[in-house]
């Protein structure tokens, strides 16, 4: 019998990558794929999971992406520990890791190679094809961070290039990035199956996510304001609340009131991200986005969300 393997085969080119994937399809074998920007919790392994109970192998991809971060964002301080992380993949049946140093074009001795937004290099041989998903990006996430789903759009579509998965498996978290993802694949017709997962939540509520590492011990307590005001808005929308622009107001001043900044609180269709009035109507999305004070420096932006089921006429 083969003895188990101790150490996950990392990937680190797109040439190995993809010579990796199509040997495996050679084989007959569907691929998962779960791309994350590293610094793993228990919501990435459980879409590692995902991911296994869905296809023969599973790839996942750890980057962080500078196209989707603003010059005056936390690229250069966004946690990273990839020998725990390959750990941690390896334990949860993930197949191999991709990481990639660099996904975009560097010209030598021209460019600085960081591609944040605001900072790129101005050389004319430079990376500038980008993806963009006109109406679902500008809402929510897309309206503090413009530049965001931009870059998030582009390097999805250039992993899944490289990757060329089956199904792809997404957090519930960032519930607009799903929605986006879903319908870039649907309007460009990658022939993959794209599968969101429900948010994974630490035992007191908040959601997982790497950034947390980042909370001062007093902002850990205080922004448990944001997961029990998602679940008071809950259980609001369960007893027939049916006022929008009532229901955000309290949900923002619960969380203002626990010393947080809110960016945005929203009630939007669930699907399309419209905006809506009446909590009656349909399953309505209720996102979250605030920010509270970070260990090091800055702040530490929070997002969570919830899908709000009408009450049962
Ligand atoms: N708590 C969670 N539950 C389920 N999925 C999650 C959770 N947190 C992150 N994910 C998903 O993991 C994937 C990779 O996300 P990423 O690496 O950015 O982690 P993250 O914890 O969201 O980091 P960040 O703190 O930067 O938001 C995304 O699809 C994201 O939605
Ligand atoms: C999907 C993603 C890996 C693209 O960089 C990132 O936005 C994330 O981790 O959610
Ligand atoms: N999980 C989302 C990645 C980002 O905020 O940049």
């Amino acid at each position: 019998m083969e003895a188990p393997a101790t150490t996950i085969p990392v990937l680190t080119s797109k040439e190995e990558m993809r010579a990796w994937s199509r040997a495996q399809k050679k084989k007959g074998k569907t691929i998962g794929f779960v791309p994350t920007m590293g610094y793993l919790h228990e919501g990435h392994i459980s879409l590692v999971s995902a991911a296994r109970e869905r296809a023969d192998v599973v790839v996942a991809s750890i980057y962080v992406n500078p196209t989707q971060f603003s010059a005056n964002e936390d690229f250069d301080v966004y946690p990273r520990d990839p020998e725990a992380d390959r750990r941690k993949l390896l334990e949860a049946g993930c197949s191999v890791v991709f990481e990639p140093e660099s996904l975009y074009h560097i010209v030598e001795g021209a460019d600085d190679g960081s591609n944040v937004v605001g900072r790129e290099s101005g050389h004319p041989d430079a990376h500038e094809t980008f993806v963009q998903v006109e109406k679902l990006q500008l809402p929510l996430c897309g309206g503090s961070r413009p530049h965001f789903f931009r870059g998030v759009a582009t390097i999805v579509a250039k992993l899944f290039h490289i990757v060329e998965p089956d199904v792809a498996v997404f957090g519930r978290k960032d519930y607009q990035q799903w929605r986006v993802i879903t319908r870039m694949v649907r309007d460009l017709d990658f022939p993959i199956e794209i599968v969101g997962m429900p948010i994974a939540r630490e035992a007191d509520g908040l959601a997982m996510s790497s950034r947390n590492a980042r909370l001062s011990a007093e902002s850990r307590a205080a922004c448990l304001a944001i997961p029990r005001a998602v679940k008071w808005a809950e259980a609001e929308v369960g007893r027939g609340a049916g006022d929008a622009g009532a229901l955000a107001s309290e949900v923002a001043a619960r969380i203002e009131a626990a010393g947080g900044k809110v960016d945005y609180v929203e009630l939007r269709h669930a699907e399309h991200l419209q905006p809506v009035t009446d909590l009656r109507a349909q399953p309505t999305l209720l996102a979250v986005a605030a920010h509270f004070p970070a260990r090091d420096r800055g702040t530490v932006r929070l997002i969570d969300n919830t899908v709000l089921q009408p009450a049962a006429a």
